[in-house]
């Protein structure tokens, strides 16, 4: 035998007012939106809705009445007894286009800070006029009294919950009425006070940029880098997007002041604009986007996707265009704006062409741009890591190399992104080892002669797993340089940890490392360096072991690579050897 679920009332009613919503300060909005439906259904006639707050009726309670459609005493009992129940769906449970409401839950939100609610409501339709008196405790009244109201329409009492009072006095109404309501196309009064505004903020016209400026400083409090008008018909949609000045984190909440047909959802809804637009801010309208039933976020639908997709070309093709024709500014806002647009130069090609012309790389010639780097050297040779450009650069630059740092967010994944638009030879990540090419080897006889005294310091290159490598290099002042490769580094890590680890761990980490057969490292020695120099001369083994652990730990301090436990005591012994040596002399 198939049961109904039973529902406890009270916990249904408390769960949907007091748990949906963020603020009791939404029941003045969902009201409004009742009042704004109502007057739609009717379809022509008088359209306002006023408001009297606590001090007008003199009682402590609130009132809102409207010249909507009203309600026959069947509708009052049909829809307002039953939870979920709308007259906004059509008969297949569609939201009709022209209402804002749709869920049948909203009247509840004033259970937020009322103990009542009163409703007297006269309908267009005929009949007389009913009434309607429900408590949170989930009980409801109706009854047929004609002499309640004599006009078409419908007004609602709100008794106050005990300590809920100021929610329903003035200021407080006013405020609340005038943030979610002023742009309603309907008048809003508050006493003789009239909240609405006939036209959008945003509507094109006499003074628009001054009127946007302080709406954008208002709302947003920022002054915009840029205004861009918004209208995209086919999604109902209207409004204007904000440049931000200044920097934005890219994982910063995007905050965007929406109506939907007019009535406002909030003011820092998310999901508008694509993730890369995160230094863009805008205030729409719209009548095709849909909230969620709390009514304080936008529904993840196919067409917020398309509104999305749609914004977000609307402003690739104003930064294109801005590259175009103000360069200046376009180059200032991608250096303040960097990290989004380099990630959204990724998986878009014109942008990927702006960054290229305008936002500057730091390099071996100075800060350029990808464009007159590669027009100097045709291959974009970069790093991939800071502290190796750090490292490089010196030498790289005094051997006449081009040697980019693309160490930054993004930088590597976008020299990957323009070999494949451009070709593979468009940039090249350098293998520090191939500075090595760049260098002369050394007159024979000197290199034998060094490589002499290297033999006596063989068991510190050893210790260090270490490969001692005369050139001949600038700058003459740099005595040696240490060239590591990634690959092995990790390697020998892996076989470092596995010597210690135990059977079980080592048998797994060997399989994932190759065998190293050479050292994971090179200590390329500038015979040019007077240093250098005077170590080919030395006969001592003591003193040459000592000479050389102190070239491999400055050579390892320049590359500005992490110490480990081992370097330090490379540091420290050759530092105080050093200093014996000096004191006892
Ligand atoms: N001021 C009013 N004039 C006429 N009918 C009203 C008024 N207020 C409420 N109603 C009727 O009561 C029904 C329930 O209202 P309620 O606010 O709970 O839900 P809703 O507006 O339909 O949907 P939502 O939950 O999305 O706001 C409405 O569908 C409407 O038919």
């Amino acid at each position: 035998m198939s049961r109904s679920f039973g529902v406890d009332l009270r916990g249904i009613i408390e769960l949907l007012s007091q748990h949906l919503y963020s603020s009791p300060r939404v029941y003045i909005r969902e009201l409004l939106q009742n009042a704004m439906d109502a007057i739609t259904a009717r379809d022509g006639g008088p359209a306002w809705i006023a408001i009297e707050p606590a001090e007008q009726t003199g009682d402590g309670t609130l009132r809102i009445s409207d010249s909507g459609v009203g309600l026959t005493e069947d509708e009052v009992h049909t829809l307002l007894s039953t939870l979920g129940r709308t007259s906004k769906r059509d008969e297949l449970g569609f939201a009709r286009q022209n209402f804002l409401g749709q869920f049948g839950v909203g009247l509840l939100s004033c259970f937020l800070v009322a103990d009542e609610i009163r409703l007297v409501s006269r309908s267009a339709k005929g009949g007389p006029a009913a009434r309607w008196t429900a408590d949170s405790s989930g009980t409801y009244e109706v009854v047929a009294d004609d002499t309640a109201r004599d006009e078409v329409g419908t007004t609602v009492t709100l008794v106050p919950r005990k300590d809920a009072e100021h929610w329903l006095q003035h200021d407080m109404v006013l405020a609340l009425a005038r943030e979610f309501g002023e742009l309603l196309p309907v008048d809003v009064l508050i006493g003789d006070q009239l909240l609405t505004q006939p036209s959008l903020p945003w509507t094109l016209g006499a003074d628009y940029t001054e009127r946007m400026t302080e709406y954008c400083e208002r709302t947003f409090g920022f002054r915009p880098f840029e205004i861009l008008p918004l209208d995209i018909p086919a999604a109902g949609l209207t409004g204007a997007a904000f440049v931000m000045p200044d920097a934005a984190y890219p994982g910063s909440r995007q905050a965007h002041r929406i109506y939907l047909k007019r009535m406002l959802v909030g003011d820092s809804v998310e999901g508008l604009l694509p993730d890369w637009a995160y230094f863009v801010r805008c205030a729409v309208n719209s009548s095709a986007l849909r909230p969620t039933a709390s009514r304080e976020s936008l529904y993840q639908d196919e067409t917020l996707l398309a509104i999305r997709d749609e914004l977000g070309t609307v402003l690739k093709d104003w930064l294109v265009r801005l590259g175009a024709t103000e360069p200046d500014r376009a180059a200032a806002l991608l250096a303040k704006h960097q990290l989004g647009m380099k990630s959204v130069a990724l998986v878009d090609d014109e942008l990927l062409r702006l960054v290229e012309h305008w936002l500057p790389f730091e390099t071996t010639d100075g800060n350029v741009t990808l464009r007159q780097f590669r027009r100097r050297y045709n291959t974009i040779l970069f790093t991939s890591d800071v502290d190796e450009f750090r490292q490089l650069a010196p030498v790289a630059q005094a051997q006449g190399l081009g040697l980019l740092n693309a160490g930054y967010a993004y930088d590597s994944e976008l020299m990957r992104r323009l070999s494949e638009v451009d070709g593979p030879a468009t940039t090249r990540r350098v293998v520090p080892s191939e500075l090595l090419a760049t260098m002369d080897r050394p007159d024979p006889a000197i290199e034998a002669e060094l490589r002499t005294s290297l033999q006596l310091a063989q068991g510190v290159l050893d210790r260090h797993d270490c490969e001692a490598v005369p050139r001949e290099f600038d700058p003459v002042s740099l005595p040696a340089l240490l060239i590591t490769d990634a690959d092995r580094e990790r390697q020998r890590d892996t076989a470092e940890i596995s010597a210690e680890a135990d059977p079980l761990w080592a048998e797994l980490l060997g399989q994932l490392a190759e065998p190293a057969s050479t050292a994971s490292q090179q200590l390329v020695l500038n015979t040019r360096n007077p240093l250098v120099q005077r170590l080919s001369e030395l006969t001592d083994k003591k003193l040459a072991e000592l000479t050389v652990e102190s070239l491999y730990v400055h050579a390892l301090l320049q590359s500005r690579r992490p110490m480990r436990p081992k370097d330090t005591a490379a540091l420290n012994r050759s530092f105080l050897d050093l200093l014996d040596r000096a004191v006892r002399r």
